[in-house]
């Protein structure tokens, strides 16, 4: 039977594509592609960017010596077409399933993964420590930091940008532009790159583009830019040369001739050098062209109709929080809602088209958002600031100092707390309560159900300080929904069930197998409901009327819900025998959130052999 991907078949690893000739290449692509298609249709998983980087990929993979050449894939998430020719093909089948490959480069899984990614903007930092070691063991290796136009709009990039234009390192930094974050991209650089694109910037830099291929030998027409670029004679200079790059672009990101040459010319200059490269995300597949966002984190699909799978048959915590939003703006006129760049993970696309003006998307910048939310709040609005528990760990400082010491009520919507399943441990939210409950001034809720969560969201926004409600991925037990917001008493958890011998302190997603293990038990179940501040009164109660008290979260126990339960019994001089249940002290790789929940021991059963094992008959 002749093989679907001939050529791909040929391509185990690097080297192997390095022996093709360049007319090759264009098949290579396609077949790469039409496979990344199939593949991602089986599995689930970032599909737009993907078919978006196939040509990319394939020329730096040709060009430069890979894995001594360092490739660093900023975020991540486009990271298929490299991983399949750096010997993945196989293990494809099982992308983020558990015992299979991560969605994100993982340095052990493979020498091509010079950089573990996941979280957005880290690249040029990595690339260039990696070229700065490099220079200082006199090794001839070059590093490229591949970054998109989306993770190009966080202050980190331009921390990195602002050293390495100072450095005499071989660094390549490669913008992949294709105008998309998750959601169309946002703010003055994206409007700057599009200008670039297409104004009198464009002009000059596609002569100069141009140039590099054309009749003027190649490289001397570089160190010939290069030596303008010294001199300051480059004008109008790009951003990108201000900061001391030498920038060379915007070229097509989807012809592999001109990559492939102009990558081979960059590859002898020294120095700093920025390439622009244009790019289209979901190229080739028309459904993930025309709907790139759909398609950005996509479930298993039917790659002939590109109808996705559907799944949740509740609302999400996520919509849970999005219906609550439109709700609350519909009768406070000062609220303010404001993502890092996650409009439709975070549930904000009804808010964003209903209170345009309210809305604020601004780009991969978590400690931004959280200190202009600060800046409202000072000024009288109430800003809600919906962030995934992970990318929260961005902007601790600014939660502290900018919100926090200076107790202004701003309203944290935390989604994606506890474990994620398919993405792992980079985006796993296993440690905001540890990183939370430690703040002054903060009130911490975590909802065990959809109501829970919503009547929590309406609470913090009543606080006149700042307030925090952390919510899992995807659904909860599937509670009604009151149209009615009322304001929860302030650090009052409630008895869900009463008991003998063992009492179960279950935190948010907690309390439901909390409450399916307490009847084969006989166990009590509180609903902690607030981490801070604590039940004092109904944990004095519980501990005086049970032999055992089980502390129940998802979230590490080192520092967590539990040790604050501790802390708290000591406090009183209350000696009751506790056990604390939560993440452990790994990081936990990526599957099916279920299984690995009761790998952790956090279900029915694991409650019920913890507290047989503490507590025998
Ligand atoms: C710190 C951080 N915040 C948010 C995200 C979520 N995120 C992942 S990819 C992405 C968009 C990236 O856009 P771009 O870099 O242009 O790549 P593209 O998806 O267009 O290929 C976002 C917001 C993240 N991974 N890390
Ligand atoms: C790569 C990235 O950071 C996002 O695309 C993330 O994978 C989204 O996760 P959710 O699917 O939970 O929204
Ligand atoms: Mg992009």
């Amino acid at each position: 039977m002749t093989s679907t991907y001939p050529l791909l078949d040929s391509v185990a690893l690097p080297a192997d594509l390095r022996k093709l000739n360049r007319e090759q290449l264009e098949t290579l692509a396609a077949e790469l592609r039409a496979f990344i298609l199939h593949s991602v249709a089986q599995t689930g998983g970032h599909l737009a960017s993907n078919l978006g980087a196939v040509e990319l990929t394939i020329a730096l993979h040709y060009v430069f010596n890979t894995p001594d050449d360092r490739l660093v894939w900023d975020v991540g998430h486009q990271s298929y077409p490299h991983k399949i020719i750096t010997g993945r093909r196989e293990a494809m089948a099982g992308l983020r399933k558990a015992g299979g490959i991560a969605g994100f480069p993982k340095r052990d899984e493979s020498p091509y993964d010079t950089f573990g990614t996941g979280h957005s903007s880290t690249s040029i930092s990595a690339a260039l420590g990696m070229a700065v070691a490099a220079k200082l063991a006199g090794l001839e290796h070059r590093s490229v930091a591949i970054i998109g136009d989306g993770a190009m709009t966080a202050g980190m990039a331009f921390e990195a940008l602002n050293n390495a234009g100072d450095i005499d390192a071989n660094l390549l930094v490669i913008l992949n532009d294709n105008d998309m974050s998750i959601s169309p991209n946002v703010g003055a650089l994206n409007n700057y790159l599009a200008r670039l694109m297409s104004g009198r910037f464009y002009a000059a830099a596609r002569r100069a583009g141009e140039k590099v291929l054309g009749k003027v030998p190649p490289m001397l027409e570089l160190a010939r830019r290069t030596e303008e670029h010294v001199k300051g004679m480059v004008t109008p200079g790009t951003l990108f040369e201000e900061f001391g790059f030498n920038y060379i672009g915007p070229i097509d990101g989807h012809d592999l001739d001109v990559l492939v040459d102009t990558l081979t010319n960059i590859r002898r200059l020294r120095g700093p050098q920025f390439l622009h490269i244009v790019t289209r995300k979901g190229k080739g597949y028309a459904p993930a062209e025309d709907n790139p966002c759909l398609y950005h984190g996509v479930s298993r699909f039917e790659p002939d109709t590109g109808i996705v799978e559907k799944i949740a048959a509740k609302p999400t915590y996520t919509q849970v929080f999005g219906d609550w939003l439109c709700d609350m703006a519909a009768t406070e006129p000062r609220l303010i809602g404001i993502t890092p760049a996650m409009r439709e993970g975070s549930g904000l696309v009804r808010f964003s088209e209903e209170y345009p003006d309210r809305y604020f998307d601004v780009g991969i910048a978590e400690q931004h958002a959280l200190t202009f939310a600060a800046g409202l709040a000072c000024d009288g609005y109430k800003p809600v600031v919906a962030i995934y528990s992970t990318f929260l760990q961005r902007a601790y400082d600014q939660l502290i100092h900018d919100i926090a010491l200076q107790k202004l009520p701003v309203v944290l919507a935390i989604d994606r707390a506890g474990l994620v399943g398919a993405d792992g441990p980079t985006h796993a939210g296993s440690f905001d309560l540890s990183y939370l409950r430690c703040i002054p001034n903060l009130t911490l809720m975590t909802p065990s159900d959809e109501n829970e969560c919503r009547q929590m969201l309406y609470t913090a926004m009543t606080l006149d300080g700042p307030a925090a409600v952390r919510y899992p991925r995807g659904t909860g037990p599937g509670a009604a929904i009151e149209a009615t917001m009322h304001a929860l008493p302030v650090g009052k958890g409630i008895l869900r069930r009463t008991g003998r011998r063992v009492a179960l302190l279950a935190f948010g997603s907690m309390v439901a197998p909390a409450l399916a293990a307490a009847t084969r038990l006989d166990a009590s179940v509180a609903d902690m409901r607030f981490v801070k501040p604590l039940d004092e009164e109904l944990l004095h109660q519980l501990a005086q009327t049970h032999e055992l008290l089980v502390t129940l979260e998802e979230n590490a126990v080192m520092g967590g819900a539990g040790s604050a339960v501790i802390e708290c019994l000591l406090r009183l001089g209350l000696p009751t025998r506790v056990v604390q249940m939560g993440l452990p002290d790994i990081f936990i790789d990526h599957g099916d959130h279920a299984t690995m929940l009761k790998n952790c021991g956090l279900d029915a059963d694991g409650i019920e052999a913890m507290v047989h094992q503490h507590l025998p008959e």
